[in-house]
Parts: C-alpha cells; structure tokens; sequence
C-alpha cells in the first residue's frame, strides 16, 4: 500500500508520524510526505471508492463555501484487491472545546449559504438584468454520498418533503424490510408516510448545504478554530443537521446558542427533529443491526401517535 501511496502522490518520503485514528468505518493513519502531511483512511469493502469519493466531493463543496474548516481532499486511489484510500490533509486537531460557540456560528453560515447567494442573484439580475446561476434550487446533490458506509440517493428533486420520504426513510425502511423482514417497520411507515406532510405546514425550506453526519465525533478544533470532518454533504434542509448531534452528544450549550442566534428554531421544530432523527436510527440499525430496532420503532410510533389521523 506504501509504494501505491508514493507513485500516486508523487512522494520520495513517506514515513508514518506515528498519528493513528480510527473511526467506526475505516482505518486512518497520518504520513509526512515531500508536501507535508497527509491522513490517509482505507477501508477494504468493496463500495470503499464510491464511499470515498463521496466524502471527497462534499469536502470539495464545503470548502467552496468558505465558512466551516475541513480538511483539503487530495486524491482518491482504488486498491488492487478491492476497497479504496483516501488521501487529504492532516490537521492537528483535538476535543472541541473553546471553538464550540464558533463552531455553531459556521455552521449557520454553511446553512445560509446557498440561500444568500440566491439573494445576490437576484439582486443583480434586477440591477443588470442577468446573473450567472450559482445558487442550487433543489434538493439533492451531484454525486452518491455515504452517511457511515450506505449510499444515500440523492436525485434532484424540487420537493424537499418528497426528497426526503423516499430517498431517505423509504430508502432505509426497504433495506431494514429486505434484510430483517419487520412486518411493524412496514406496518408504521405506510401510517407515517401519509403523515409526513403535516409536518411542514407553514414551513419554506430553501436547500442548504449540509454537512450531512454531523456527529460529536466528526467536529474537533485546531489551534485556530473548529473543524468537521467526514461530511456526507447534500442540499437539504437545515434542521436536518440538527438531529444527529443530539443523538449522541458532544455539542456544548455554546454551539446551539450561537446556532440557534443565526438560524431560530421554526414553529414545529421538535416534531421534525423526531422525523429527522428517524433517518439516522434507520441507517444505525442498517448498519449495526438489531440495537438500533427498539429506538426507530418506539420513534415511528411516537410520530405516528401524535400526528392527526
Ligand atoms: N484530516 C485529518 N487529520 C488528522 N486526523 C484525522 C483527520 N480526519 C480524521 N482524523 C482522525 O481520524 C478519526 C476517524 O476519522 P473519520 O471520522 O473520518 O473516520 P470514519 O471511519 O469514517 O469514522 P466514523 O464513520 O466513525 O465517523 C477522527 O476521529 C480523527 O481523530
């Protein structure tokens, strides 16, 4: 694998520094090189490349925006016997702590991005009667990204609600159906999907950036400021981020302050966060197995329950 690395990025030296970190889903290992040091994860399963190649075209999309710190992408490399590596920027980097407050600031302003450019656009082609179209009017994104190892779709579609009852949930519950063959995840998701739009009432949701698996353990800081890494980006909508950072922990009161400042929480927040979280409970039992049932089934009931017939 060392002699791949080396011809692939065109390094003399490529000696290990000694920093290891392994997440749930691949192996990763920091080299210095010629240019410095990179980290490099390798995963051996055979879908590793368009995993990897996912993480690097939302890297590539988050760092265009320049708000949030990610690590630079350099180079995805297919293995000879299967599975892939991923080669980016190393960045020192440790528990978020004194950046968490900064770290939910960018986060908004990675949300409201893509609507503020929509918003120059418009002012200009009211000025000169033209702009060029940068802004993205749909939900979706341009290439498969992985949230843990499972593809997400990510069709373009103008209906956000539709976006996500199919390409999310109704992608999940048939992989848990096909795989597990639970009759009850069956029986609550034909009650829950005709309930879905209830949901939304009143609500206009602009297509944002997302960083798409914002975890506790993929957000730390360096000496500068706060820092995500492993994103699974898409355009969706912002409250979507929200629900994964509070399944597990690890966001300090500070970030939801400075986030919560930017971007107000919208009437019928909390019964969407449920509806949000259910994606992730979906992907955590496709991907974990049978731990995750009890939680996604006691959600869909709950959602189901409360929602009017
Ligand atoms: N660019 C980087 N430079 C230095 N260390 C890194 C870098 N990216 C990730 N790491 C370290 O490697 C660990 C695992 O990384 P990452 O979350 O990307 O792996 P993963 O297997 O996809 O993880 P998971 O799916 O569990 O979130 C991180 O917690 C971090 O400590």
């Amino acid at each position: 694998m060392e002699a791949l690395l080396k011809k692939e990025l065109g390094t003399s030296r490529l000696k290990p520094s000694g920093h290891a970190g392994g997440g749930c889903i691949s192996e990763g290992k920091s080299y210095e090189t010629d240019d410095g040091m990179v980290f490099v994860k390798m995963n051996h399963k055979n879908q590793a490349r368009q995993m990897f190649e996912g993480e690097e075209a939302s890297l590539k999309a988050i760092l265009e925006t320049g708000t949030v710190k990610v690590p630079k992408p350099m180079k995805v490399i297919s293995l000879q016997n299967g599975g892939a590596v991923f080669v980016m920027e190393h960045l020192d980097m440790r528990s978020l702590h004194r950046y968490s407050g900064q770290l939910g600031e960018q986060l908004a302003e990675l949300h409201l991005h893509n609507q503020r450019q929509r918003e120059r656009e418009k002012e200009e082609e009211q000025t000169i009667g033209k702009a060029a179209r940068q802004s993205v009017d749909k939900f979706g994104f341009h290439t498969t990204t992985c949230c843990g190892y499972l593809p997400q779709m990510n069709d373009w579609q103008s209906d956000w609600v539709a976006f996500y009852s199919q390409q999310r949930l109704q992608y999940q519950i048939s992989m848990v159906m096909k795989t597990y063959g639970d009759r009850e995840v069956h029986e609550l998701w034909s009650r829950l999907q005709l309930k879905i739009p209830q949901l939304f009432t009143g609500i206009k949701v602009f297509p944002a950036l997302l960083h798409g698996d914002l975890w506790g353990g993929n957000v730390a800081e360096c000496a500068e400021g706060p820092v995500t890494f492993d994103p699974s980006s898409f355009y969706g909508h912002s409250e979507f981020e929200m629900s994964i950072a509070g399944m597990f922990g690890g966001f300090r009161s500070s970030f939801y302050t400075a986030y919560y400042g930017k971007i107000p929480k919208a009437p019928g927040f909390e019964e969407r966060h449920q509806l949000y979280q259910l994606f992730h409970y979906l992907n955590h039992w496709n991907h974990f197995g049978g731990e995750y049932k009890g939680s996604s089934l006691r959600l869909m009931r709950n959602l189901v329950e409360h929602l009017s017939a």
